[in-house]
């Protein structure tokens, strides 16, 4: 049996898959090895398999799935509900020695899945994204100095192919963590999902007025421009993190508008100090 990752293979070839497969191979370049990049996505024509071939560094467009498959690291790369379905046919395809990964902003329901079709799986999580979509999108600079979450528990894969993703991820200046699947989804809930619905929810409450926006507005509600096909598998698929999160910020907001109505400048200054003070400490980190 041959060692290491030789062979990546992406379902899904959209902003997230497209600039990830970039990512790798140049941090495979970056070490001296050509990782063979193998994808397939199912809204493709023959236009988007040669501008992804010619300028994205595919190296091989499958659509057989006895092909897509045999390859030493499988990347799903779809919307968190049609990567879980996607989980069968992996089984029925992957060698048994291929780690299987995903890409999903939602860790807990397809690791149940892949556990109980006793897969050889580990959820990964690119902290990573823009609101608009598709490869043409994508860049590897994406990716550069984010974090991304592998779902492997309290520690980092010591060992195989994980390891090697590690590894790969590092040379591609990614920041990686370890996290239980659990874990995930109750932290990416309140730090990703619910900014995600509030930027949502605020471009409706100010539609009246969105042509007298300025540049606050627009910061305020970049997110709007997310792609609803995405976020309706990750709202499915982490309901009750999400509702407890939105719940919770509703009555931040209940106790905000009495503290504006009866002009408690004590209780404002102090959520504005508070608030300056983490996002100082954001941009110190470069999270902006
Ligand atoms: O900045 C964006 O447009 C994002 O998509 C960002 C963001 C995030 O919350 O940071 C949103 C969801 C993804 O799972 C990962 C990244």
């Amino acid at each position: 049996m041959r060692q290491g990752i030789h062979t990546i293979s992406f379902i899904g070839l959209g902003l997230i898959g497209t600039s990830l497969m970039q990512a790798l191979k140049h941090a495979g370049e970056a070490t001296g090895r050509n990782i063979e990049m193998v994808g397939f996505d199912p809204g493709f024509n023959e236009k988007d398999i040669a501008a992804i071939t010619d300028n994205f560094g595919l190296d091989r467009f499958e659509t057989d799935p006895a092909q897509l498959y045999a390859a030493d690291l499988i990347v799903l790369c779809a919307p968190v509900l049609a990567n879980i379905a996607l989980l069968e046919t992996v089984k029925q395809h992957a060698p048994a020695d291929a780690l299987i990964t995903d890409v999903s902003s939602t860790k807990a329901e397809i690791a149940t899945r892949a556990e109980k079709l006793e897969l050889n799986f580990i959820g990964m999580h690119p902290i990573a994204g823009r609101e608009q979509q598709g490869y043409c999108a994508a860049s590897p600079e994406l990716l550069c100095e984010r974090m991304v979450i592998l779902c492997s528990g309290d520690r980092l894969p010591e060992s195989g192919h994980a390891a090697e993703l590690v590894e790969l991820l590092r040379t591609a200046s990614c920041n990686v963590a370890a996290m239980s699947p659990a874990d995930h989804d109750r932290i990416y809930a309140n730090i990703s999902h619910l900014p995600q619905l509030v930027s949502t929810a605020l471009m409706q409450h100010c539609r009246d007025n969105v042509e007298h926006s300025g540049p606050g507005f627009a910061s305020a509600t970049r997110l709007a421009g997310s792609p609803w096909p995405v976020w309706c598998d990750i709202v499915r698929t982490n309901r009750d993190n999400i509702a407890d999160n939105l719940a919770a910020f509703s009555s931040l907001l209940a106790n905000l508008a009495e503290e504006v109505r009866n002009d408690n400048i004590e209780a404002l200054d102090a959520r504005f100090r508070e608030a300056n003070e983490l996002y100082q400490r954001l941009q110190e980190r470069g999270c902006s």
